[in-house]
């Protein structure tokens, strides 16, 4: 993330000043990079200030985000999620770089529990499901050889009003693009809008330095995929697309999990065919893959998978 002009270095390195001591574990999945810091009793408060500093390229450790590592009846909101759901020990307490709150994050869920495996907190073994608290809601984790599965429940319109035959809801415009493109909102627990572009579009024209402009914007804000299928899009029963991302409280990621499901959920409802179940979909920092479960209901599951990587550990001076 390019730092804004506007941020106060005097402010970071005060929030670091008083993190001093403070032990964390650096990780990624797929080039989307995190602080993880190991807070099972729920004693580590961390404001956003606090956040925004350890995740500054400049000043802190840098990351994408913070994921605190706490276990679920600790809840610093509050809640006590292991008398809710006593199945899920640990929580994701998911900030954005910017120290905002996110409900979802794809790829740190994977590396939330590559983290939980690596230091013997769990035992997980290939083909068993861990169940993690997120604010999005509990997410079943499955080890598989050398990758993680999550399932991230039901995709669903972020505009509940859409009619599903509409195609799109808004339109993105970003420095590169010459026109203002159509795109979709869909919500994996977290919001997202995937902007269609065609098979010829070059993903390395677009300058993400800049937040693309979404008109309108989602309530809440939004992360944006820009996303180019493949020619042909589907080889041998599996669809596949590649995506640029700018992350709603950071800015250019090299990969997005949850966008990375919505982008393949728009593409194929975009294809119109139902049938395509299996996704590939390239980011910037690797491949993560996508399968669609049909439910009885009629909604349904997504399951993301990719790797985890846990890089160094470390110590806030
Ligand atoms: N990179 C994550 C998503 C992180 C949260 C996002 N920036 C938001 O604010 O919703 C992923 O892998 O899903």
């Amino acid at each position: 993330m390019t730092p804004p002009i506007s941020r106060d270095p005097d402010r970071l390195r005060t929030a670091l000043d008083q993190l001093s001591g403070l032990a964390y574990t650096k990780g990624h999945g797929t080039g989307n990079d995190f602080v993880l810091v190991f807070d099972r009793d729920g004693e580590t408060e961390l404001s956003p200030d606090h956040v925004e500093a350890l995740c500054d390229r400049h000043l802190g450790v840098g990351a994408d985000g913070l994921i605190r590592v706490v276990g679920s009846q600790h809840l610093i909101e509050g809640r006590d999620l292991l008398s809710e759901h006593p199945g899920a020990t640990w929580f994701m307490d998911y900030r954005n770089a910017d120290g905002s709150v996110a409900e979802m994050c794809g790829n740190g869920v994977r590396v939330f529990v590559h983290y939980l495996v690596t230091r013997g907190l769990v035992e997980l073994a290939q083909g068993e499901t861990l169940d993690i608290g997120t604010r999005a809601g509990l997410r079943g984790v499955t080890r598989l050889e050398d990758a993680y599965s999550i399932d991230m429940g039901p995709w669903s319109y972020l505009d509940p009003e859409l009619a599903e035959e509409r195609a799109s809801d808004s339109l993105v415009l970003a420095a590169g693009l010459a026109d203002p493109r159509p795109a979709l909102s869909l919500s994996l627990g977290n919001p997202h809008t995937v902007v269609a572009l065609s098979e010829d579009a070059d993903l390395r024209e677009l300058d993400l330095t800049k937040a693309p402009n979404v008109d309108p914007v989602p309530p809440n804000g939004t992360n944006v995929e820009f996303v180019v299928p493949a020619d042909p899009l589907f080889h041998e029963g599996l669809g596949r697309v590649r995506m640029r991302v700018h992350e709603r409280g950071v800015g250019e990621t090299q990969s997005c999990g949850s966008g990375a499901c919505a982008a393949a959920t728009a593409v194929r409802l975009w294809a119109g065919d139902p049938d395509a179940l299996q996704w590939s979909v390239g980011v910037p920092g690797g491949t993560v893959g996508v399968e669609f479960v049909p439910q009885p209901d009629g909604s349904e599951r997504v399951l993301l998978s990719g790797p985890a990587e846990l890089v160094f550990d470390g110590t806030v001076l």
